[in-house]
């Protein structure tokens, strides 16, 4: 609770960056040894240097760059603010020659864009070796891996389903035997009963409820009309997802056509939306916002006749903070009396399931898929949900790695992931897990203008395979989909996203998932990846810890995750590999390992300055850099109180959380819009001008929710009042054009 309520006014309190170490009992003998142990275990990370280059340096610029950590932030805010300046200048900003340093010379400084970034006559570079802190060693803790079969020998014909629906399966979704999800709850569903269901990603879950419902419908005497309206409701966290799913029902539905389906998702016109439900949607498929604003704006949902309730993902839809719409959308469903088949379904399905299956289930069959019950398959009546365990199961071919590296080096790091995967190796596709909308939209602009340039022309050609594409909850829903399409069907590419991908979103042949910014708990971790090796395949990923956030790998450990560890220096080590960011001298690759060592460390730094520079070429790249920055400083006061030991905003060094998004300095006055002190609400003396108490402050629960409610705006939750009041009176208006 305490944790809850610790949130961090960056601009004015005192920030810890780094553990200060009190040397002042020590001899000068010991400081002396200690000295030299922490200059060798630097030595990995730290460009060598001559003592002659060094002096020059200190000649040229007139101090002495201090290598020393900087340990603690003074208590003032200006102090801080001159300390932080004073760290990044002796840190980070030493003006030489790009490619000989023999011949450092001052230059005056020049507006970025006169020295033609990628020219690279001079550059203003970076120490991104210098004042790191130390990696420490990843130990994953054994644990007892989960493992889930994939698929069973039984195929669809042992269901006695409807002939057409077998034949669609074979033919129009290519599908003959059954997974084990499958396998285990098609007949629980078509015997009528209730369901909670937990199966690892990617393992077939949609048809596991897909398929028992247009059974169920086909069957129904009377026939189906579609002025019945709604007989299945399927409600999804994302917009994605509820195409998805449509998609789905759309294929299973090909031989029934008197049954339709329907999507509500937001983006569209809620008129158009409200016309489609008026002519009668069977099988409808919606985000719970959408869902819960079409019943109380628009009188077009009649649910009387609802058989099927599912809800898929069901934990994430808690998790939003969606609860009270989804009792608003049980109080409709259940105020019609009919009897109702309801399902939940997820991956992750463990804390919160209680409270869910306690409002919307009767008797549910808990059905948990996992290896060593029998056939895969563990179906235990009556169970009920708290027969699920902490431990999550993931794909058995996915491979799972961590790579721990200093913030500084997130961005170049980062950048040489992705030009080893889709620049030296074939038929890659990847997805890239960001923290924040604004981060993903940066990346995007500095990756495609400094990664995918073509070295070999002048122009702006793209290196082949380096496509980048994005999703986040703040683009425009056509966009989004047409984003999504394009992704779905490309061979080769990246996606950079925000969790709005995490969930449910079956993309093919996704090679890699890399979370360069680590999700908000366990459960998010595993849908992630779970967006790889899907249905048996393989697939890889990789995770990015700081050196602080290593405790993370324990955290996953107690879900029976385990990881392998991947070492930065061979991730940067591609960048040889790269003449476009050559060091200073002619690389010779029969050269010793510690020139080699020198050569990537000087590769990298010419990275990151083409990425500064790039930052730095005008006022607006700055601006958008800096509030990507802000934005993710934001998310990161985020976690929840029970991954603050691992994630505080505290322990974040934020020149160095600067540098990842190629910014010189730590811009001034970040704090002030990121979140509130409690220490000045205490502080604050009663009667003071309400104008200066500080905002509300908000649970952190209250924070994940408003975050995570901005990436899955289902197309009306979440908005501003304003907008909502504009919304309001443009609908208006629609109703009665309409009338
Ligand atoms: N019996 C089957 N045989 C072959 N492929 C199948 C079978 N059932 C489903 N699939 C395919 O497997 C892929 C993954 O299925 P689906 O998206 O339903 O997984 P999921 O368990 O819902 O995953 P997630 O937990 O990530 O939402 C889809 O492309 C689907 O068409």
């Amino acid at each position: 609770m305490a944790e809850d309520m610790l949130m961090l006014n960056i601009s004015s309190d005192p920030v810890t960056f780094h553990r200060k170490t009190d040397r002042s009992h020590l001899t000068s003998a010991e400081k002396w040894a200690q000295k030299k142990l922490q200059s060798k275990r630097k030595a990995v990370f730290e460009p060598q240097e001559s003592s002659a280059s060094k002096q020059r340096k200190i000649n040229q610029t007139g101090q002495q760059h201090t290598h020393k950590q900087k340990l603690q932030t003074p208590k003032s805010p200006s102090r801080r603010s001159n300390n932080r300046d004073t760290e990044e200048n002796g840190d980070q900003s030493e003006i030489t020659a790009a490619k000989s340093p023999s011949k450092v010379k001052t230059f005056p400084k020049k507006a970025p864009e006169e020295h033609g970034d990628h020219g690279r006559p001079f550059i203003k570079t970076s120490s991104l070796f210098r004042n790191n802190p130390e990696i420490p060693d990843v130990l994953s803790p054994a644990v007892n891996l989960v493992k889930e079969k994939v698929f069973t020998s039984n195929t669809f014909e042992e269901l006695n389903l409807h002939p057409h629906l077998v034949a669609t399966l074979h033919k129009v979704l290519n599908v003959t035997s059954m997974t084990s999800v499958q396998k285990q709850t098609i007949p629980v569903l078509i015997s009528g009963k209730d369901a909670v269901v937990r199966s690892q990603t990617g393992s077939g879950k949609t048809l596991a409820y897909g398929i028992p419902v247009v059974q169920f419908l086909q069957a129904m005497q009377p026939k189906v009309k579609r002025s019945d309206g709604p007989l299945a409701v399927v409600i999804v966290p994302t917009r994605e997802l509820a195409l998805q799913s449509f998609q789905m029902f759309q294929k299973l539905l090909k031989p029934f056509t008197w049954i339709v389906p329907g999507v509500l998702m937001g983006g569209e016109k809620r008129k158009a939306e409200k016309a489609r439900l008026r002519k009668g949607i069977n099988v409808l498929i919606s985000t719970p916002g959408r869902l819960v604003d079409h019943i109380k704006n628009t009188l077009s949902i009649a649910f009387s006749a609802v058989h099927w309730l599912i809800l898929d993902e069901a934990d994430r839809t808690l998790d939003l903070g969606f609860e009270k719409d989804l009792t608003l959308i049980l109080n409709a469903l259940n105020a019609t009396g009919l009897a109702r088949q309801n399902v939940l379904l997820s991956a992750t399905l463990t804390e919160g399931l209680s409270r869910l299956a306690s409002i919307s289930m009767k008797d549910p069959v808990s059905i948990h898929v996992s290896e060593g019950s029998g056939e895969t398959v563990e179906a235990c009546p009556q169970a009920g949900p708290q027969a699920l365990s902490d431990s999550y199961a993931v794909p058995e071919r996915l491979q799972q790695h961590v790579v721990v590296v200093p913030s500084k080096l997130h961005l170049v790091c980062l950048a040489a992931f992705i030009l080893t995967k889709c620049k030296f190796e074939k038929r890659q596709k990847l997805i890239v897990f960001i923290s924040s909308c604004e981060a993903v939209e940066f990346l995007l602009t500095l990756f495609t203008a400094v990664l995918c340039e073509n070295p070999n022309t002048t122009s702006t050609k793209r290196t082949s395979d380096l496509n980048f594409y994005r999703l986040h909850g703040n683009m425009r829903q056509e966009e989004r989909t047409e984003m999504f399409q394009e992704f779905s069907q490309c061979k080769t590419g990246v996606l950079l996203c925000t969790d709005v991908a995490a969930r449910g979103l079956d993309l093919p042949q996704v090679t890699w998932i890399i979370q360069y910014n680590p999700p908000f708990s366990a459960a998010e971790y595993v849908h992630r990846v779970g967006r790889t090796a899907r249905i048996g395949a393989q697939g890889s990923s990789l995770l990015f810890l700081t050196p602080s956030e290593t405790a993370f790998v324990d955290v996953l450990a107690n879900h029976n995750i385990s990881l392998s560890e991947m070492k930065m220096v061979d991730i940067l080590a591609t960048l040889i590999k790269d003449e476009r960011f050559k060091g200073r001298g002619k690389w010779d690759s029969k050269r010793s390992a510690a020139a080699f060592e020198q050569e990537v460390r000087e590769r990298a730094t010419v990275l990151q300055t083409d990425f500064e520079n790039y930052v730095h070429a005008n006022n607006e790249s700055l601006q958008t850099a800096k509030s990507a920055l802000q934005s993710f400083l934001r998310a990161y006061t985020t976690y929840p109180s029970s991954l603050k030991h691992v994630f505080h905003i505290r322990n974040l060094h934020l020149g160095h959380a600067a540098k990842s998004f190629g910014l010189r300095d730590a811009p001034q006055g970040l704090g002030s819009s990121i979140t509130t002190n409690p220490n000045n609400s205490k502080d604050s003396k009663k009667g003071k001008d309400k104008a200066k108490r500080p905002p509300k402050k908000l649970t952190s629960k209250e924070r994940v929710s408003n975050l995570m409610r901005s990436e899955y705006l289902s197309g009306i939750e979440g908005e501003s009042k304003s907008m909502k009041k504009r919304k309001k009176k443009k609908g208006q208006a629609e109703e009665e054009e309409s009338a």
